[in-house]
């Protein structure tokens, strides 16, 4: 339950105690105790607190608890994957014969979801441009729209979408002629690239915003989590109706070890924040035998949407990516790195580099990639937390030997 501590929230992320007034350990264990427990004896047949782990946990309770406070948000749930929370949200929302929007630059793992939904659920998605809400406006349809989804930065080209205007856009479609659209346009944010320590996209206007928990949250890669939060009631019940009845809670022990790695949020994030801009304007400054390369990162001037991102968080994130104009000399780059390692995932606190088109978005089709522009010679840049001079040193290296 969202409680307003009145602390910052790098203080919130790392005091637990200030977020559980009432709900003390019998012990005062500093960790919260990982309750590795199927099952609960309960003091009568009418009892109704926990009865199996699959329908609540007290470990993954606390950690939801300390995220609705980091997150300022009246519900948290945590579930097995970023993917079966969106798949949760999806679920719990959307019916045969609705419609979503989504972008057309969006992790490749949520496009093949949507695909699956167009067969197998009779949902179809609506792919645009989602810098411009008037493309986002041109699809809303009052019958059909049910849901905007939203990736801001998006993954892998750190485009911005103007969360309060395309929400304003979104909640002002109801029906005023009698036709239902099962409770209006709902706008979902996919709020990953940030994570929450750098933008709360429920108060940007979102109904429900959802994090791969995997990323900045965990910063270790060492476990799979998601995480949905909403301000919602109604919402609420049907995102855990659907969580209980499929039983994708996350586990005691993934509760325990994400709360570990969210502890540490801030710093991490801090530290990987500042040396990404550093190394987006190192490669944005350069020259490399003649070659100026492209880079996409909302820490830099030119960014287009600049201003905008800045207006809605509180930073610009450690994730950037870039193009060369050539695929061969990326594929180089790549290989050639050292210190960076070749790897999905990002928001782990050492820095990985990679090729989105021949991993993390390799399942979206190549004549779609190709039709939205999702370019082959893009390198992806997930910053950690080493010396920056040392991955400066280790990318021109790369470069050098790469051209
Ligand atoms: C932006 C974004 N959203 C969601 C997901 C899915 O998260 P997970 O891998 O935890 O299922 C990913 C990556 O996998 C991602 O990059
Ligand atoms: N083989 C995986 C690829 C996961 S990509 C993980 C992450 N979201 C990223 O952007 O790097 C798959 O098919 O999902």
């Amino acid at each position: 339950m969202e409680k307003e501590t009145g602390y910052n929230r790098a203080t919130e992320i790392v005091h637990f105690p200030v977020c559980q007034e009432g709900n003390k350990d019998p012990y005062n264990a500093s960790s919260v105790p990982i309750y590795q427990s199927a099952t609960f004896k309960q003091t009568s047949s009418s009892d109704n607190s926990y009865d199996y782990t699959r329908s609540g946990n007290p470990t993954r309770s606390a950690v939801q608890q300390h995220l609705s406070v980091i997150m300022k948000a009246k519900h948290v749930y945590l579930v097995s994957t970023g993917m079966s929370a969106l798949d949760v949200i999806l679920r719990a929302t959307v019916k045969t014969g609705q419609e979503v929007i989504a972008g057309d630059d969006l992790y490749g793992g949520t496009n093949r979801l949507l695909t699956h939904m167009a067969e197998y659920s009779g949902v179809k998605t609506h792919h645009v441009d989602t810098t411009k809400a008037e493309q986002v406006s041109t699809k809303l349809d009052v019958v059909k729209t049910r849901l905007v989804l939203l990736e801001s930065p998006t993954n892998p080209k750190c485009q911005v979408a103007d969360i309060p205007q395309i929400a304003r856009l979104a909640h002002e479609c109801q029906s005023t002629n009698g036709t239902d659209n099962s409770n209006g346009v709902l706008v979902v944010v996919d709020n990953t690239m940030m994570s929450p320590y750098l933008q709360n996209t429920l108060e940007l206007g979102a109904d429900i915003e959802y994090h791969s928990g995997t990323k900045f949250l965990s910063g270790h890669h060492d476990l799979m989590a998601g995480v949905i939060a909403t301000n919602n009631d109604e919402l609420a019940n049907k995102l855990y109706f659907i969580i209980n009845s499929i039983g994708c809670g996350l586990s005691p022990f993934d509760s325990w070890l994400l709360h570990r790695g969210i502890k540490t949020l801030s710093i991490r994030v801090e530290k990987q924040q500042a040396n990404a801009i550093q190394i987006a304007n190192f490669l944005e400054s350069q020259l490399f035998n003649g070659i100026k390369f492209k880079v996409n990162y909302p820490g830099l001037a030119s960014h287009p949407q600049y201003n905008l991102h800045k207006s809605m968080s509180s930073g610009p994130g450690a994730v950037l990516s870039f193009t060369t104009g050539d695929v061969g000399i990326s594929e180089r780059i790549v290989e050639n790195t050292r210190l960076w390692s070749i790897s999905v995932s990002f928001g782990c606190v050492n820095s990985l580099i990679s090729m989105p088109t021949k991993m993390s978005h390799a399942s979206i089709p190549a004549e779609i990639r190709k039709q939205r522009m999702l370019d082959e010679d893009l390198i992806r840049l997930c910053v950690g937390i080493e010396h920056v001079d040392d991955l400066i040193n280790d990318l021109k290296q790369a470069i050098l030997n790469a051209i």
